[in-house]
Parts: C-alpha cells; sequence; structure tokens
C-alpha cells in the first residue's frame, strides 16, 4: 500500500532518450532522499517501450505530446519539428494539468515539479496550481550560459571578431561556440527553442544542472549572480559512482533494443586499455560519406573498435566493411548498448564521441578520455572543454577543403593514435581522466556539493 511521504515530484523530460536519461537518473536520487518520484513519459514511449507503472523505485505516468503513434516524432525530420513542437505545446499542457488534477486528492498530492526548459509552457503549468517548479538543464552550465546572455542581449550576435570573450569561461573561436553561434543561420527551429527556455526562467524557484561544481565552478558562479542555481549532478546511475541506489547499473528506459551479451563477450576477450568506444548518442546523424571516413579511419588506426551505432545509420556503412568486420573480432559493430556499462569496462582505452552532454560526463565519471568529434547544438563548445579545460581529450579537425565539413579518415586515425598510445600527452589525458573521476564521484557522495546541492532543493521543498 502506498504511504504518506513528504513531498511528491512530478518529472517532466523532453521525450527523447538523452532527456530522459539524465532525469530519470535524478528521480531515483529524489527517492532516495525520501520523496515520491512521478516520471512522466509520452503515450507513444509507454506503448512501444511496454512500460509498467514504475522503473525500480520511480513511479511512471503518461501524457500525451499528440503524437500517440510515433515513438521518435519528437526527433524526426526539421519538417516536422514545428508541428511536433506546437502539439507538445498545446496538448501537453492541457494533459500536464489534467494530470496534476488527478493527484490532487490521492494521497500524495504533487507538490514539486520538474521540468525540462524545451518545455517552458510546463513552468506556467506547475505555477497555475500554485507548485514549486525547478527547471532542470540537460545541457552544459558552459553553454546555457552562452545562450542566456545572448537572451539578455549580453552578447551580440552576429560575432564579427574573435576570440570570444565571456565571463567564467575560456577564449572561444567560433568554431568552440555552440552551433547556432558558430554557424550562424543553422537550426533556426532549435536557436528559437534554446532561447524560449529563459522567457519565464524568472519564475522557477531553482534551476538545476547536470553537472558537478569543480567541472563548471567559474561559470556557475556567473550564472548564479542571476538564477538560483544549483549543480546536482553527474545523473550517471549510481553504481558507477557512489553505488547509493540499489539495482542502479542502467538509466532503465531504452529507445532501442540493448544488447546484452555479444557486446560484453567481446569486450571481455580484449587486453585491458585496448579498445577504442564509438558512438554517436540518439539523435545525430552522418552522411554517408563521413561514416565512411570513420569506418575506415577506425579500420586503419588498427585498435580494436566496438562502434554502437543505430539501425538506420548502421545501414548507410560500406558494405565492404561491414563484411571484414564481421570477418575478423577486430571490430564489432552492435545497435545499441549499456553506454555507461561500456564505458566502465577496463578494455575500454577510449571513447570516440560526438561530445553530446550526457556522453560527455558520462565519460568523465567513468574516468574514459575521449576523441572529440562534435557535429551539433552544445558539442563543439564540449569538445572545446574537453580538450582544452579538462584536458581529457583530442578534437578531431575538419578538413578545410572538403565541402560540408567532413573529418577526414587520416585525421581521425591520428587522434586516436594520439589518445590510445601511451606518450606523455596520451598519459596527461588519462591521469586527468582518472582525477575528474574522482571528483564527479565526490561531487555526488554524501556531503559533497551536488548532494548537499539536494538536500538544499529538498529542505525548500519539504518546508
Ligand atoms: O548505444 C547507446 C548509445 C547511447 N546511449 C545513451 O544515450 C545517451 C545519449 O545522450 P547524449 O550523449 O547527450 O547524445 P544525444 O542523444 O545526441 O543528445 C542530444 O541531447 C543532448 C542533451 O541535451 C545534447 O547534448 C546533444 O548534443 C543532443 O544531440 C547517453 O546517456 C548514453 O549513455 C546508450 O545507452 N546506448
Amino acid at each position: 500500500m502506498e504511504e504518506k511521504v513528504h513531498g511528491h515530484v512530478l518529472v517532466l523530460p523532453f521525450p527523447a532518450q538523452s532527456h530522459v536519461n539524465p532525469m530519470l537518473q535524478f528521480s531515483k536520487r529524489l527517492v532516495t532522499k525520501g520523496l515520491k518520484a512521478t516520471l512522466l513519459t509520452t503515450l507513444a514511449m509507454s506503448k512501444s517501450m511496454n512500460l509498467g507503472s514504475s522503473i525500480g523505485t520511480v513511479h511512471l505516468d503518461v501524457i500525451s505530446d499528440g503524437f500517440d503513434e510515433d515513438l521518435f516524432a519528437s526527433s524526426n525530420s526539421v519538417d516536422s519539428h514545428q508541428s511536433y513542437f506546437t502539439s507538445l505545446r498545446d496538448v501537453g499542457s492541457e494533459t500536464l494539468a489534467g494530470l496534476i488534477r488527478k493527484y490532487e486528492n490521492s494521497l500524495n498530492p504533487i507538490t514539486c515539479l520538474i521540468y525540462e526548459p524545451f518545455m517552458p509552457w510546463a513552468l506556467d503549468v506547475g505555477k497555475q496550481f500554485g507548485l514549486f517548479v525547478a527547471t532542470f538543464f540537460t545541457q552544459p552550465c558552459s553553454v546555457e550560459y552562452i545562450y542566456y546572455r545572448v537572451h539578455r542581449k549580453l552578447l551580440e550576435l552576429p560575432i564579427f571578431s574573435t576570440p570570444i570573450s565571456i565571463p567564467g569561461l575560456p577564449l572561444f573561436e567560433l568554431r568552440d561556440m555552440p552551433m547556432v553561434i558558430g554557424v550562424p543561420g543553422s537550426y533556426p527551429l532549435n536557436w528559437e527553442m534554446y532561447l524560449e527556455q529563459f522567457s519565464n526562467l524568472d519564475q522557477a524557484d531553482f534551476v538545476l544542472f547536470n553537472t558537478f561544481y569543480k567541472l563548471e565552478d567559474q561559470v556557475v558562479d556567473m550564472m548564479s549572480q542571476d538564477c538560483p542555481l544549483l549543480t546536482i549532478g553527474p545523473t550517471v546511475p549510481s553504481f558507477y559512482l557512489d553505488k547509493s541506489i540499489v539495482d542502479d547499473e542502467t538509466y532503465g528506459l531504452d529507445f532501442w533494443t540493448v544488447d546484452k551479451s555479444k557486446t560484453f563477450n567481446w569486450l571481455n576477450a580484449k587486453p585491458i586499455g585496448s579498445v577504442v568506444y564509438v558512438a554517436f548518442g540518439s539523435l545525430v546523424e552522418l552522411s554517408e560519406k563521413q561514416l565512411e571516413e570513420l569506418a575506415y579511419g577506425l579500420k586503419e588506426s588498427n585498435f580494436y573498435f566496438l562502434w554502437l551505432i543505430r539501425p538506420l545509420e548502421e545501414a548507410k556503412l560500406p558494405k565492404a566493411f561491414k563484411e571484414e568486420v564481421a570477418e575478423t573480432s577486430r571490430g564489432l559493430i552492435v545497435n545499441w548498448g549499456n553506454q555507461v556499462k561500456i564505458l566502465s569496462h577496463e578494455a575500454v582505452g577510449c571513447f570516440l564521441t560526438h561530445c553530446g552532454w550526457n556522453s560527455t560526463i558520462e565519460a568523465l565519471s567513468l574516468g574514459v578520455p575521449m576523441v572529440a568529434m562534435p557535429v551539433w547544438s552544445d558539442e563543439p563548445t564540449n569538445a572545446k572543454l574537453v580538450e582544452d579545460v579538462w584536458k581529457v581529450g583530442i578534437r578531431v579537425k575538419v578538413d578545410e577543403d572538403e565541402a560540408n565539413g567532413i573529418v577526414k579518415k587520416e585525421e581521425i586515425e591520428r587522434c586516436i593514435k594520439q589518445v590510445m598510445e601511451g606518450d606523455q600527452k596520451g598519459r596527461e589525458m588519462k591521469d586527468n581522466a582518472k582525477k575528474w573521476r574522482e571528483l564527479a564521484i565526490e561531487a555526488v557522495s554524501e556531503g559533497g556539493s551536488s548532494d548537499r546541492n539536494i538536500d538544499e532543493l529538498l529542505s525548500r521543498l519539504t518546508n
């Protein structure tokens, strides 16, 4: 039977893998602190993944985004973006309100809403019901602070002269800025959405970031001057950090089928630090030409490689390459897996990543050095920080002569070798990666900066 608790938090992520993961994980932490947490999924997610009423200790409930039969509606083509976002807002705000009402007369009515700011309307709904509302950013503070300064007109666009100086951040070139700024005119709908995040942020009771204080201290201090900011990350399954949550080796909700045995049978047979792990997250789509360069860069680096690549992307790989991989044990191609478990495997020597924020903070948390190959959004900035601030990786250079910014196979091979081979630079990256892992563990462990911040959130929530 359900017990009365001191607070019931409704958690609303944007319905995509990389947004659900950190917010689901954060929900688990809230439960360990004595709250009830209910994560909201869409009807399409619930149906197609056959979700039950909970994931571990976190309750699940559903709202509609108006696309009840389409699991991938939120990440489909740019043309359909606008209609998806309109529907998400219109249908979502109605069904969210209905759901809050549903709990009003229950033993544990909703007391707090934690929402992702790609959906700023959720804050308005929460406030209509008099709830305590916290905003949860799934990208790093460094990136959001840049958007915030544009929103406040403290950073004028377009940028004509470099290097770019932003308080709390290192000097940036255009290539280090978030893609919508570094490449003016790119992703116009996303740009609108990034700025909209701040439209009503002054109404939020707290602003949460999936980061930890020591990782972004200067920019966190800057942004904290303007909003009640709390760093609460990294939101990586606790099994890999402080082990405070029972049965917590995975996030627990996957949009694709997870390969459980092939990957680890293959990894278990490889020497320590010998494998390049390659993955580009849940959204990025590379061109056929780029995939070909990547494939042959990996092959020619002569290291073992494990490549997690979604089915539609895999279909674009050169046939000859796939056949060669299938015939030898030099490489393994798998469609989806448990990335954090892979990163924690001793055979993995480096992570070739697009620098999505989850992948980046997961690699930092697991102490794995990176080859950074950013594609869009926050990724160029994350790659800059990986290479020049945290010094845990090397960023590939785009071939200037190639249209559409292709990274050539020779460059991929060069970067992999730099990280994997034991020369001084490679060793420094590995040592720094270990250092960031220790600091990540410290942040989420009892009394650490993120742990104290979660307690601060709770004390406001329950008083
Ligand atoms: O086989 C796989 C591959 C990935 N993952 C997980 O999927 C998530 C991927 O997230 P992320 O690394 O952030 O990449 P994207 O899915 O590309 O994320 C989008 O959302 C992020 C957060 O807003 C942004 O930083 C990115 O630029 C944007 O592309 C991570 O938690 C991974 O652990 C798996 O579990 N299995």
